[in-house]
C-alpha cells in the first residue's frame, strides 16, 4: 500500500514541538517574533501572509504585518527592512515574493540582516549552507527534509533526484540532500528544463522531489515501482467547476508506483510554514542566548 504523506499532521507536530521553546523564551523575556512585509495585490500571496500568521498565533509568535503598496517606490520596502533589521523586538523578517518589476529582489535580500533572515535566501545565509554550516535552512527544503524523516525514508545511499533549480527550492534541495548530515548523504541528480531524457533519471531514483512549477508535468508512467515521490509544486490551474491546486506531480496515476507519496494541497505547502516558525525560533533564541530544544 502506498503510504500518503501527510503534511498537515507532520507541521502539526512541528509546530506542537515549538511551543516549549517558546514559552521558555518568552519567560526569559523574549518574546520570539517574526514580520511580514507584503508588496503585492495577488491574492494567493495575502492567502499565504495570513495563513502565516494564524500559525504564528497558534503557537505564540508575535507578528507585524506590513503591507506596502505595490506601486511605492524600491526605497519605501528597503527603508521598511532597515527598520526592522534595526527593530530589536522582531527575530525574522520575511519580504513575501513576488515583488513588483521596479524592485530588485536580490538587493531586498541581501539588505536583511542575516541573523534575522528566516526565509534562509540571504547570501551570507546561501553561503553557510552550501559550505555545510548552514544558520537558517530555507523553509521547503528543511520541510522535505522533516516530511522525508516522518515518513522514515532513508536518505543515506539513496539515489535522489530533483526536478527544478529555482534558488529558493531546487539549488537548496540538493545541497542539503548531499550534506554530510542527517537527512543528506543521498546521491542528487538535479534535472531542469533542458535536461535530456528526464524520463531515465526519474525511473533511476529512489526518491523524487518535484519542484518545476509545471502543473502534473511528472506522471506515474515516468516512475519505477517504490519511488518515494514529494511534490513540491503548489498550481492552481482551471477546471470545468472553477480553479483547483495540483502540483507538480499527476497525483493519480503516481500514486499507485510511489512507496510513499505527498498530495497536493496538505503536502509540502503545511511544512513550509511550519519550518519558519522553526526558524523564528531559532533566530530569537540565538538572539536572546537563550537555548531551547527545537523539534
Ligand atoms: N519570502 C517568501 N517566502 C516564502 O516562503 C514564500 C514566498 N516568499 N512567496 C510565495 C511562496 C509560496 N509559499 C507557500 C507556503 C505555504 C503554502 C501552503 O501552506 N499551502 C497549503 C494550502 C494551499 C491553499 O489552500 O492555498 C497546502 O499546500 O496545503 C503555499 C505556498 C511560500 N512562499
Amino acid at each position: 500500500m502506498t503510504e500518503i504523506i501527510d503534511g498537515n499532521e507532520v507541521a502539526q507536530g512541528i509546530r506542537d514541538g515549538l511551543v516549549a521553546g517558546i514559552d521558555d523564551l518568552t519567560a526569559a523575556g523574549t518574546t520570539p517574533c517574526l514580520a511580514t512585509v507584503l508588496m503585492n495585490n495577488d491574492p494567493a500571496s495575502q492567502t499565504y501572509v495570513s495563513m502565516k500568521h494564524k500559525d504564528c498565533e497558534e503557537v505564540g509568535i508575535a507578528t507585524r504585518d506590513i503591507e506596502l503598496d505595490p506601486e511605492a517606490p524600491a526605497a519605501e520596502l528597503f527603508d521598511t527592512v532597515d527598520e526592522l533589521n534595526a527593530d530589536p523586538e522582531v527575530h525574522g523578517i520575511l519580504v513575501q515574493m513576488p515583488l513588483p518589476d521596479h524592485v530588485d529582489e536580490r538587493e531586498v535580500l541581501r539588505r536583511i540582516d542575516p541573523a534575522k533572515d528566516v526565509d534562509g535566501f540571504h547570501p551570507e545565509n546561501v553561503g553557510r549552507l552550501v559550505a555545510g554550516n548552514a544558520r537558517f535552512k530555507p523553509c521547503t527544503p528543511h520541510g522535505v527534509q522533516k516530511l522525508l524523516a516522518a515518513a522514515d525514508v532513508e536518505t543515506e545511499g539513496a539515489d535522489a533526484v530533483v526536478v527544478g533549480r529555482s534558488n529558493i527550492v531546487g539549488k537548496p534541495m540538493a545541497n542539503l540532500l548531499i550534506q554530510k548530515a542527517d537527512g543528506g548523504n543521498a546521491t542528487t541528480t538535479v534535472c531542469h528544463s533542458r535536461t535530456d531524457d528526464l524520463e531515465a533519471k526519474l525511473r533511476a531514483a529512489d526518491i523524487v522531489i518535484a519542484a518545476a512549477g509545471v502543473p502534473e508535468m511528472i506522471t506515474g508512467d515516468m516512475l519505477s515501482a517504490d519511488t518515494v515521490v514529494i511534490d513540491v509544486g503548489i498550481n492552481r490551474v482551471e477546471t470545468d467547476e472553477g480553479s483547483e491546486l495540483v502540483g507538480d506531480v499527476d497525483f493519480e496515476s503516481a500514486k499507485p508506483k510511489a512507496k510513499a507519496i505527498t498530495p497536493v494541497p496538505g503536502g509540502v505547502g503545511p511544512m513550509t510554514r511550519a519550518m519558519l516558525l522553526w526558524n523564528t525560533v531559532k533566530a530569537a533564541s540565538a538572539e536572546s542566548g537563550v537555548d531551547v530544544r527545537l523539534p
